[in-house]
């Protein structure tokens, strides 16, 4: 064990073990904390299993029976993201790099505000039950699918992130069980899910934001108490150059700057809160249009408390350990252990903030799945299936989507341990061009099937390019794969070679992660564009009302009235219109679901 005070940290991440039994970290009371948590969850599972509609239809399974209120939704929207990652990666971050990280608060503004007006109002109008659905009434049954496997792949990746980064951080520092924390995390969720739907989702992401943030909390207070207080904290923090000014340096390969999180972030937030199916979803079970506006709105100031209470949590680990330069996201649950041992109940709060955080994420993940391969992939194949029937497969699916979960989890830990930069890198490589895609297809009207399919191929294409190369040319990291490590190194010299030979590459390559989204957001639409007009654009007259939102209109408002009809959509969106394309979107639907009943 070290000595608390003086040199808590070895050079080694092995040996900043401790050992659980040896120092009494967890007792009783502990334990029966972290299985309330995991019992609570499962009994929110029960009783929407046992209560309401009993989870016999798909409307109340994967779409909550549209009834939910604007406060558990918001709650449930910033679990959705906020995981163990953030938890562990953003104190780590902040740690390291200092408060610059925080300026993303800036992006939840326009973030924030534009799914609220500009997304939902068309996703809600439309009434859709899956965000892909308008990708078809927009473009084709080729975008839709497209867009739909193009989402599973980017939430199967990501959740196996989610359920691996806190057994792993876990298991490093207290000794908990790698494989046992994986296998319980997955299961749990597995269960709940696939008894209790989008309602035992939606209450227990409540639930489990609420334990989150007492977790958090309960860190910040005992650890500034430990280290001296408030003014203590400050001092070591001012003095260690912590706390970042304004960094306005334009350069695109700086990695945070005020643009890239304030303007980069931005893009970022649209791919998740705008037209991620997960979030889509928890828009579209509120009762009302108007809830649906609110409860987004209520996620600000959540959000920017999640923001506020991690990294906080960093500048108090800072005043703690400043002496270290670097700092492991396994050193983020020493610290916590270092602080909350000897205080019965503390470390079992925190455990249970770890799993409320990747719960409720793996939670949304796997009904989000379960939602779209039911909607856009079966359904459309089999228009004839039964309610009952397509409810049980709809459970099948959110238990299949756990256990690939697993599966996922055993992938990252091949790829070595992954944290915050890993899942933001995800949301920009993937959801950069989903986002783009949707843009395309709502703000210029121009845009045609074609155009939609080859931008997103170039966009994810281009995405992966830029991706992969940023982590080749960037070989100071040590290789995380110790089995087979002969091999890694011959691939990786041998790619590292092929990716980084011209130097203009290398700078394109250095982009900051932060410009992902953005930057393969524009990429979609640009090649969309370009290959619409190639290949005969589409009139404004010929596309479904409704899909459309007049953004290029609202931008040019001071051209004349002739020319920006010419340039671009000005079809209003009001509220009294928004009868009559409901009943236009459900005539087309069923259209076109007869059409493919007749094949
Ligand atoms: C999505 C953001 C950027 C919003 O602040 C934040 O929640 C975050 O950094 N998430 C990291 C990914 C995760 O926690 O799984
Ligand atoms: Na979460």
């Amino acid at each position: 064990a070290q000595e608390q005070g003086t040199s808590p940290f070895p050079k080694h991440q092995e040996t900043i073990k401790m050992d659980p039994s040896d120092q009494k970290i967890f007792t009783v009371i502990d334990y029966v904390i972290f299985a309330v948590l995991l019992a609570a969850s499962m009994g929110i599972g029960l009783y929407y299993a046992l209560s309401g509609g009993r989870q016999r239809t798909t409307q109340e399974f994967l779409m909550a029976d549209r009834s939910m209120g604007c406060l558990p939704v918001s709650l449930s929207l910033i679990a959705s993201f906020q995981s163990a990652v953030a938890i562990i990666g953003v104190p780590a971050e902040i740690y390291t790099h200092g408060t610059q990280y925080w300026f993303i608060g800036c992006a939840y503004i326009l973030g924030l505000l534009i799914p609220a007006h500009i997304f939902i109002p068309v996703f809600y109008r439309l009434r859709v039950s899956s965000a892909y659905q308008y990708l078809e009434l927009r473009f084709s049954k080729a975008v839709r699918i497209c867009g739909t496997l193009t989402f599973i792949f980017q939430m199967v990746i990501y959740m196996g992130v989610c359920v691996y980064t806190p057994a792993f951080a876990l298991n490093a520092v207290t000794g908990f069980e790698l494989w046992g924390t994986v296998l319980a995390t997955g299961l749990v969720c597995t269960l709940y899910t696939t008894l209790g739907g989008l309602k035992a989702v939606i209450w227990t992401d409540v639930f489990q934001t609420v334990v989150m943030f007492a977790g958090q909390l309960a860190v910040i207070v005992v650890g500034v108490q430990k280290t001296g207080g408030v003014a203590d904290v400050w001092r070591k923090v001012w003095e260690g150059n912590r706390i970042s000014g304004l960094d306005l340096n334009p350069d695109p390969t700086e990695r945070h700057t005020f643009w890239t999180l304030g303007v980069g972030g931005v893009f970022l937030m649209l791919s998740l809160y705008g037209v991620n199916q997960a979030q889509v979803q928890r828009y579209l079970s509120s009762r009302t249009e108007k809830e649906a506006v609110r409860s987004c709105y209520m996620v600000f100031p959540s959000l920017q408390l999640a923001l506020a209470l991690s990294c906080v949590m960093g500048l108090v680990m800072f005043a703690r350990y400043y002496m270290f330069i670097v700092c492991f996201p396994q050193m983020v649950i020493y610290f916590v252990m270092d602080m909350l041992h000897g205080l019965p109940g503390l470390p079992g709060l925190f455990i249970a903030c770890l799993f409320s955080a990747a719960l409720s994420t793996i939670s949304s993940a796997f009904n989000s799945l379960a939602t779209v391969t039911m909607e856009d992939l079966i359904k459309p194949q089999y228009p004839a299936m039964t309610e009952a029937r397509a409810t049980l497969l709809s459970k099948v699916l959110a238990m299949s989507y756990g256990l690939l979960c697993l599966a996922m989890a055993y992938l990252t830990h091949l790829m070595g341990d992954s944290v915050l930069q890993v899942a933001l890198k995800i949301f920009g490589m993937v959801g950069g061009p989903i986002l783009g895609l949707f843009c395309l297809g709502m703000f210029f009207p121009w845009a045609n099937s074609i155009g939609a399919l080859v931008g997103l191929c170039v966009g994810l294409v281009v995405a992966f390019w830029l991706g992969i190369g940023s982590i080749l040319t960037r070989s100071t990291r040590p290789l995380p794969l110790e089995c087979s490590a002969n091999v890694t190194i011959a691939i990786q010299t041998a790619i590292s070679l092929f990716f980084s030979q011209p130097s203009g590459l290398k700078r394109f390559y250095s982009l900051s992660y932060m410009w992902y989204s953005g930057f393969n957001c524009t990429t979609v639409i640009l090649i969309g564009l370009i290959i619409s007009f190639l290949t005969g654009p589409t009139k404004e007259e010929d596309v479904m009302p409704g899909t459309l939102y007049p953004l290029l209109g609202k931008l040019f408002c001071f051209l004349p009235e002739h020319l920006k009809k010419k340039l671009c959509c000005v079809t209003p969106l009001g509220q009294t219109v928004s009868e009559k394309i409901d009943l236009i979107a459900k005539n087309l639907a069923t259209f076109i679901y007869n059409v493919f009943a007749v094949e």
